[in-house]
C-alpha cells in the first residue's frame, strides 16, 4: 500500500532535516505504530503521506503511484483514499455530531439526507448513535475522539492515519480508542498510528516504526 524509498524532508530555514533516508513498507491491511520522541518527525511523515508537505528527496509510493510527483490538481484524489484522525478532534462546535460526521460526504456531493443516514450508521459503529443530535462540547474527550474517527472513516478510506489520537485521553479511554482502530483494521483498512503511548503499544502489540531525530531506527 505505502512504500517509502530513501525519503528525506527538510523544512525551509531549518538547520537539520526533519526526515532522512527513510525506507519502509506498509502492506495492505496492516496496522502499524509510528513512535519516537517529540520532534523526531512523526507528524512530518504523516503529512508527506497526505501530500500536506512535499519530500525533498526519494519516492513515496501509494498503491503503485509515486505521490511525490502529484500535482495540486491530483492531491484531492489521493486524500479521498485517506482518513486522518487528530489529537485535538477538530470538530465543528456549532454543528451536531451527525452533521460533523456527514460533512465530508456532503462536500463530496452526496445528498444531505443520504449522508446523514450513513453518518448515523457510522455513529452506531463507534457507539454514539444516541448522541447524534448533540453538539461536540456536550461530549467527553473520548466521545469527541470517537466522532473524529467516525468522520475520518465515513468515506471508507483505504488508509487510516492518526496523529497522537490518545494524547488528551486517560489510559482506559486510550485503550478503547486503540480497540476501535483495530476494529477498522479488521474491516480491511490499513492503519498507521503516530503515538507516544508506549504502555498501550505494549498492551496491543503491532509492528512499530521508531523515529530518532529524523532517522528510522
Ligand atoms: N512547518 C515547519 N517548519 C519548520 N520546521 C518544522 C515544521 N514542522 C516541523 N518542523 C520541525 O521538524 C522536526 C520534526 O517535527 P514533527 O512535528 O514532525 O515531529 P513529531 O515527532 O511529530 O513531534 P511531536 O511528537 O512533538 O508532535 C522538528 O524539529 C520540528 O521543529
Amino acid at each position: 500500500m505505502i512504500h517509502f524509498q530513501n525519503v528525506s524532508k527538510a523544512y525551509l530555514g531549518s538547520k537539520q532535516p526533519a526526515l532522512q533516508g527513510l525506507n519502509f513498507h506498509l502492506p495492505v491491511g496492516s496496522m502499524t505504530y509510528l513512535t519516537g520522541h517529540s520532534g523526531a518527525g512523526k507528524s512530518t511523515l504523516l503529512k508527506l503521506i497526505m501530500g500536506m508537505e512535499r519530500a525533498n528527496g526519494g519516492q513515496i509510493w501509494f498503491n503503485g503511484h509515486d505521490i511525490t510527483r502529484l500535482s495540486a490538481y491530483e492531491l484531492p484524489f489521493l486524500r479521498r483514499q485517506i482518513g486522518m484522525v487528530h489529537q485535538d478532534y477538530r470538530l465543528l462546535p456549532d454543528r451536531s455530531i451527525v452533521d460533523n460526521v456527514a460533512l465530508p460526504l456532503i462536500i463530496a456531493g452526496m445528498h444531505p439526507k443520504t449522508a446523514r443516514e450513513r453518518a448515523l450508521a457510522m455513529l452506531d459503529v463507534v457507539g454514539l448513535y444516541n448522541r447524534a443530535a448533540h453538539q461536540p462540547l456536550h461530549l467527553s474527550g473520548g466521545e469527541q475522539q470517537r466522532v473524529d474517527i467516525a468522520r475520518a472513516v465515513i468515506h471508507k478510506p483505504q488508509l487510516l492515519l492518526a496523529d497522537e489520537p490518545t494524547g488528551n485521553l486517560d489510559n482506559a479511554l486510550s485503550f478503547d480508542i486503540f480497540s476501535l482502530f483495530e476494529e477498522f483494521n479488521r474491516m480491511g483498512m490499513t492503519v498507521l498510528i503516530a503515538t507516544h503511548n508506549i504502555g498501550l503499544i505494549q498492551q496491543k502489540p503491532k509492528p512499530c516504526l521508531v523515529l530518532e531525530q529524523g532517522y528510522l531506527r
